[in-house]
């Protein structure tokens, strides 16, 4: 089978080798308006996150991560889920998620009408307790019925598994303790898992070794991965992730975001950097750049924050 590369100069012999492996598409779920908008220090009105994500949905990106039905005393930013979920135009190719940390959440997520939801533990103990207020086992446990009730209703569950590199209170974390919470999201009936780079820190080393160790268990294609781009090694890291067969990312338009519990993180990487290096690479993504870049500048100066997409800003300037 013959692949069409349209960008020959990035193509390395490997690079075929992979490509003609794994898929040729590359899901992306962007997850700005929740991962980034968790994060801003002013509160952003309701109809800017409703248009953020109208716009996201224009461009074609197949998974929009909207907003968590957390609670409100953790995290002010994210309380109007029910307003953001019900003011959005459907568009009918995307799907609409929101993270749910327990029950509570996930019964008011699914009266907004979510399309899945999405758990989220840490392969680091103390990450757990800072994020969520409990031990990795006692999530666990807070989660199966969160699991349980998706099933019942035949609603999606993605599973995340933050500091799966590294972790702002315990360092480096082996990757067999990311694979233990893994398992147990599978086990739970989750249909895929996000592995967070939550800080930033790894490197396409790193993120290697973590992979391979969870690539001996578990079926690529059920791992996405998440990678925070504080240390500018992100996309180093899902052209890794990408070269051992990973076909979803995550990633946030123009970089918005970071984490409330992990001081200092930068945004996700953002998900025009990803789409371009896509592009380059002959892998499809279904993401319509030029659209997404508008929408970058758009979210960026409604935030009256500088663009963190350096293809944003190279294309901006072009305008
Ligand atoms: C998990 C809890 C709720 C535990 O928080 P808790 O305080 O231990 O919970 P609780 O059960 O004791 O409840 C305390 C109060 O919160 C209320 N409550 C309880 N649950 C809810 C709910 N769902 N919605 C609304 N309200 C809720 C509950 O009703 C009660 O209200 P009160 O009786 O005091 O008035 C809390 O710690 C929490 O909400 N944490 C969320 C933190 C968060 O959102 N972090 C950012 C997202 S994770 C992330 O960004 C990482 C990721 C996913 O992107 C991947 C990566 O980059 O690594």
């Amino acid at each position: 089978m013959s692949i069409v590369i349209n960008k020959p100069w990035v193509c390395t012999t490997t690079w075929k080798a992979s490509v003609r492996l794994f898929s040729n598409y590359v899901r992306i779920v962007e997850v700005g308006p929740r991962d980034g908008l968790q994060n801003e220090k002013t509160l952003v009105s309701t109809e800017t996150k409703v248009e953020l994500i109208n716009r996201l949905a224009a461009c074609n990106v197949p998974v929009i991560e909207a907003t968590s039905f957390v609670s409100p005393k953790w995290v002010p930013q994210m309380k109007d889920h029910t307003e953001v979920m019900k003011g959005i135009a459907r568009h009918s190719k995307a799907k609409y998620t929101a993270l749910t940390p327990n029950l509570q959440g996930f019964e008011k997520a699914v009266e907004a009408g979510v399309d899945e939801v999405a758990i989220f533990g840490a392969a680091s103990e103390a990450f757990s307790k800072k994020n969520i207020n409990c031990s990795i086992k006692e999530s666990i446990e807070r989660f199966k019925p969160v699991a349980e009730a998706a099933e019942t209703l035949s609603i999606p569950v993605r599973g995340y598994v933050s500091c799966v590199l590294g972790c702002p209170y315990e360092g480096v974390i082996s990757p067999s303790k990311v694979a233990y919470v893994t398992e147990e999201f599978f086990e739970m009936g989750c249909y895929e898992v996000s592995l967070g780079d939550t800080i930033g820190v790894g490197t396409a080393g790193s993120t290697k070794e973590m992979l391979q160790v969870l690539l001996r268990s578990f079926d690529v294609g059920k791992l996405a991965l998440h990678c925070h781009d504080t240390y500018g090694q992100a996309l180093a890291n899902i052209l890794t992730g990408l070269d051992l067969g990973i076909r979803t990312v995550d990633s946030s338009v123009s970089g918005l975001g970071g984490c409330p519990y992990a001081k200092g993180a930068s945004g996700n990487v953002a998900t025009e950097d990803v789409v371009y290096m896509l592009n380059g690479l002959g892998l499809e993504s279904g993401v319509d750049i030029d659209k997404l870049v508008e929408v970058g500048e758009f979210i960026s100066k409604v935030l009256n924050r500088d663009n963190g997409s350096k293809v944003g800003r190279a294309v901006s300037v072009k305008f």
